[in-house]
């Protein structure tokens, strides 16, 4: 039976490795929190991540990496991206040779402004890893209650690509192959950006077309960056571009969103982010992507606006009224 690690047990990962136990696959998941490991083990459910959602009796959790990773056909990865590297470091040596690196996890590292890709392959160098990436339009509380969902699997070895495609593919979850890896993590990594953005604008009120707006110039931006990068523009237009823009720029649970939502009514970001267990990847990739805009030479409005006003203390308003007036140019 093919057997697959899941390390990481938020909301995502926990979604991931009860949807793939489901199915049938004999999946492990690795849980930092001692609680929610006793807390499954006992009731089925993580209540701080996944509230509601009975797991699959048959999920195996712990908080002991070797058991979960031994024998492990596929390693899925939903460790918020800050994070990535030094977990992965921490367990390498648990790693077989060329493992499959299924990455599930949205952002860019902001201390060397390099995307999941390549944090994976240089935390496991030795192992000599093959990477796929997880992208797209889909909420762990909605793909936990088995709502439709379609995503993408960014892969360059198009044979992998395939496998990991039906491995995680369901009747409610539908994944598409697509070998331009690094447009599908970028595509999910930007959009968090964005999710800030037309959160601010709807949390000031600004109205339907002032989102629209954002969401079709933040795709432009977003697909600007990733070309620069290496992705391919038409995978922009895709699920793991657009798909997911869409979800997050209008969609109330998003993480990202709510941050933008929080700003735009007058909270600070400090009393925003303060308490919460949760992770909006979109701020720390708000500040890796300014930098690598800056670094590359590419013009990002949007992202320059979204960081004056998380990191600069820039009223909201302001920022949106400078976007407005600037130069005026072809579409
Ligand atoms: N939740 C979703 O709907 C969803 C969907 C698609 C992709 N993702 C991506 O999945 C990744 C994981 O997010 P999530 O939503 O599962 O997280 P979450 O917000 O539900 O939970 C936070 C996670 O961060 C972990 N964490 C906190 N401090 C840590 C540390 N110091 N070292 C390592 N881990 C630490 C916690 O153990 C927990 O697993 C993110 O990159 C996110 O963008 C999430
Ligand atoms: O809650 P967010 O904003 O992290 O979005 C979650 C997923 O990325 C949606 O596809």
């Amino acid at each position: 039976m093919t057997r697959i690690a899941v390390l990481g047990g938020g909301s995502w990962g926990t979604t991931l490795a009860g949807m793939l136990s489901e199915k049938g696959l004999d999946v492990r998941l690795w849980i930092r929190e001692k609680e929610l490991v006793d807390e499954i083990r006992k009731t089925g459910e993580n209540s701080l991540f996944l509230p509601g959602i009975k797991l699959d009796s048959r999920l195996n959790v712990s908080q002991d990496q070797f058991e979960v990773m031994q024998g492990a056909d596929y390693f899925l990865v939903a460790i918020p991206t800050q994070f990535m590297r030094k977990a992965l470091e921490g367990v390498k040596d648990l790693f077989p040779e060329n493992p499959v690196i299924i990455c599930a996890s949205k952002g860019v590292e902001l201390a060397t402004l390099k995307p999941m890709s390549a944090v994976v392959q240089e935390s496991l160098q030795e192992k000599k890893p093959r990477y796929a990436i997880i992208s797209g339009p889909s909420f762990a509380g909605e793909v936990s209650r088995k709502l439709p969902t379609a995503v993408s699997l960014g892969c360059r070895d198009q044979e992998l690509g395939r496998r990991v495609r039906d491995v995680l593919s369901t009747d409610f979850f539908r994944v598409y192959d697509n070998p331009d890896y690094k447009g599908v993590e970028l595509g999910g990594a930007l959009k968090n950006i964005m999710a800030i953005a037309a959160g601010i604008s709807d949390g000031l009120e600004f109205g339907h077309d002032a989102r629209a707006a954002l969401i079709t110039r933040g795709l432009v931006e977003m697909a600007r960056l990733g070309v620069a990068l290496g992705g391919r523009e038409r995978t922009f237009m895709g699920l793991s571009g657009m798909g997911d823009l869409v979800l997050t720029c209008t969609g109330d649970l998003s993480r990202n969103r709510q941050v933008g939502l929080k700003l735009g009514r007058g909270m600070t970001l400090d009393e925003i982010v303060e308490g919460s267990r949760m992770v909006a990847e979109g701020v720390k990739t708000t500040e890796s992507v300014w930098h690598l805009a800056r670094k590359m030479r590419v013009d990002m409005p949007i992202t320059e606006q979204v960081y004056q006003v998380l990191f600069q203390g820039k009223d909201p308003r302001t920022g949106v009224q400078d976007l407005m007036t600037r130069d005026l140019k072809m579409e």
